[in-house]
């Protein structure tokens, strides 16, 4: 597929506000891209690599601006792009604005652009992103120029925000499944009209009755949706088994149903982490017959991988970044205990010279680290507990019941004290003495599991419970920032707070106080290559950082885009293991406004 006409539906769906519409736009986008599949699938999500696949493209703001200076001809410089940048506020419009060696060229004479494909797009960017060494940023600037010069406007526009992670045009993993869904599985419904029994045959008679129904209903609507719920569920499973969606979308579309079905975990390819909702021990009993409970760590989340024909081990965080390098005796430990393949879920958690647990952020300068990891190990003492096993010795655990997972975990890491312990009580008294222990320990509180779930990955459902006595904090995106004044000049000292809305963040109040000139220094250089815009002493910020954030009380007010502020705002953390699409939502502001 030519790179042009991606940037020609992507503009369509830019343009598009209803959902079900860009779904469709969506769709035949994917079913219009012949090999080009999972390439397009993931430039439609503004990514290069697989989600699973950490790799980063590394190309700070200031070298996109360079290569786009210099595609856009002699009179432009860097600086000029910035300038505009900073007035329109957004890199693709800014780089929709020049001129490009495409418009210039003869194929612009006649009338076309000159021929670029997505192909050729995703093997250039790969490269950019393998360029390691002397000489490298040249070697990504020449690169990336080469790519904008053969650019039409549109082109360039969702080129420079390829490069930055960030399409805007309303393509969630939402839309991409339902998408998916309806490109290849609804589609096959309908083409091959066989069912494979007359009961069958009269159920999607009167299914095809009801769709056409709803179709008359939605005619001004745009095209309505036509994957069923099992369809919907198939590639829903097959994504979050693999994060990979431009495989899963060649899998729907080469095998069906039935192909999807047959993606499994794949050891050294991280899978989303099973999350939990806050609840109490009377929730839990009233929900299940018993509970499972278990010491909830004040860690940080860690998936351990251990391919044993490789004899490799590999560390995933909770958003699935390797973090292999930086927690060694993790790895040391795996491999003197760990003998079959295995995909583990637990926690990684600093601990003092006694072995009792330290607090979390003391684990976040492990997690992360690239260099110094050896000095930084003789600081701070890390070790795992794992509490759940998805995968061991070939058989793919995700839908045993998590009592069986914890004993086959229980097999794998036997006697090293390592397990998490499990107590499965419908005794709440029971229970209490279990969180009392838990709490004494120093830890920060308990788990409560449904002892019958499956695992369920990248779902907060209502299986697994966090219990806290502590007061609550929040986790907000970083979305804007003001310098400092006098001796803090050089530092940003202010920063803006957003929670997540369902497009987009919305702001909810500015944090300044517990912050050390030390923590200023260190929080300065990790925004600054974040800066998308500045005005006098204010900046805007790419959200990508995450705080964590403690607070008095959540109050209703005008002066924040969500409607609430906090009161007396204190910084607590940054959350390393965190991105921006793992920070709270509105709705889980809104939820705790409500019940104070
Ligand atoms: N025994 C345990 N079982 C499951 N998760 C545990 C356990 N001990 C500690 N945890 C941690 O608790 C987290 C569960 O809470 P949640 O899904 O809300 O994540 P979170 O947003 O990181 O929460 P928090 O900020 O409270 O740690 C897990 O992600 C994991 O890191």
């Amino acid at each position: 597929m030519e790179f042009a006409e991606f940037a020609a539906r992507a503009s369509e769906m830019e343009g598009e506000p209803a959902d079900l519409a860009t779904v469709a736009l969506v769709r035949d986008l994917f079913r219009d891209a012949g090999d080009d599949l999972p390439v397009v699938v993931r430039f439609a999500q503004g990514r290069v690599f697989p989600a699973w696949d950490s790799t980063t493209l590394d190309i700070g703001p200031r070298l996109l601006h360079e290569a786009i200076a210099r595609a856009a001809g002699t009179n432009v410089t860097a600086d000029d792009v910035e300038d505009e940048l900073a007035d329109i506020g957004e890199i693709g419009s800014v780089a929709e604005s020049y001129e490009f060696g495409g418009q210039r060229g003869l194929a612009a004479f006649a009338g076309g652009t000159d021929g670029l494909t997505v192909a050729e797009v995703d093997e250039t960017l790969r490269e950019v992103a393998a360029a390691d060494g002397e000489g490298s940023e040249d070697r990504k600037l020449s690169a990336l120029f080469g790519l904008f010069n053969r650019c039409s406007p549109e082109e360039a526009k969702f080129l420079a925000r390829l490069v930055l992670s960030e399409m805007r045009i309303g393509v969630g993993e939402g839309t991409v499944r339902d998408a998916i869904a309806e490109a290849f599985l609804a589609e096959a419904d309908s083409e091959d009209g066989g069912a494979d029994s007359a009961a069958e045959a009269d159920e999607e008679e009167a299914s095809a009755d009801e769709e056409a129904d709803e179709s008359d209903e939605d005619e001004d609507e745009g095209p309505t949706m036509r994957a069923t719920d099992d369809e919907l569920a198939a590639v829903e499973r097959a994504l979050q088994v693999s994060n990979d969606y431009g495989m899963v979308a060649t899998v729907a579309r080469d095998g069906g149903e039935s192909g999807l079905a047959e993606v499994r975990l794949d050891v050294g390819r991280p899978v989303q982490a099973m999350l939990a909702q806050a609840g109490t021990v009377t929730d839990a009993l009233d929900e299940w017959e018993a509970a499972a409970v278990e010491t909830k760590f004040d860690g940080a989340r860690v998936q351990v991988h251990y391919d044993e024909a490789a004899d490799e081990v590999s560390l995933y965080s909770r958003n699935m970044d390797d973090v292999t390098d930086p927690l060694p005796e993790v790895v040391e430990f795996v491999e003197a205990h760990v003998e079959e393949s295995v995909i583990l879920d637990g926690e990684v958690v600093a601990i003092d010279e006694e072995g009792d647990p330290l607090p979390f952020q003391e684990i976040l300068r492990r997690f992360r680290r690239k260099h110094d990891v050896s000095r930084m190990r003789e600081e701070v003492r890390v070790e795992l507990r794992a509490f759940d096993c998805l995968h061991a010795d070939g058989e793919d655990l995700l839908d045993a019941p998590l009592t069986v997972r914890h004993e086959r975990l229980t097999d794998v890491l036997g006697g090293t004290g390592a397990v998490s312990e499990l107590l499965v009580s419908a005794d709440a008294d029971e229970i209490a003495a279990f969180e009392e222990r838990a709490l004494e320990a120093g830890h920060e509180g308990i788990m409560l599991k449904n002892p019958d779930s499956a695992y369920s990955p990248g779902n907060r459902g209502k299986n697994w419970l966090k219990r806290k006595p502590d007061v609550e904090t929040l986790d907000l995106v970083v979305t804007g920032a003001e310098w400092g004044e006098g001796r803090r000049a050089k530092f940003l000292g202010t920063f803006l707070l957003s929670a997540r809305a369902d497009d987009g963040y919305e702001t909810i109040g500015k944090v300044a106080t517990g912050i050390t000139d030390e923590k200023l220094a260190e929080l300065t250089e990790l925004l600054e290559p974040e800066i998308r815009a500045e005005e006098g002493q204010e900046v805007d910020l790419r959200p990508s950082v995450v705080f964590e954030v403690g607070y008095e009380e959540i109050q209703r007010s005008p002066t924040y885009t969500s409607g609430y502020a906090l009161r007396f705002p204190r910084f607590v953390s940054v959350r390393e293991d965190k991105d921006p699409e793992d920070a709270d939502s509105l709705e889980r502001v809104e939820r705790l406004a409500d019940g104070q």
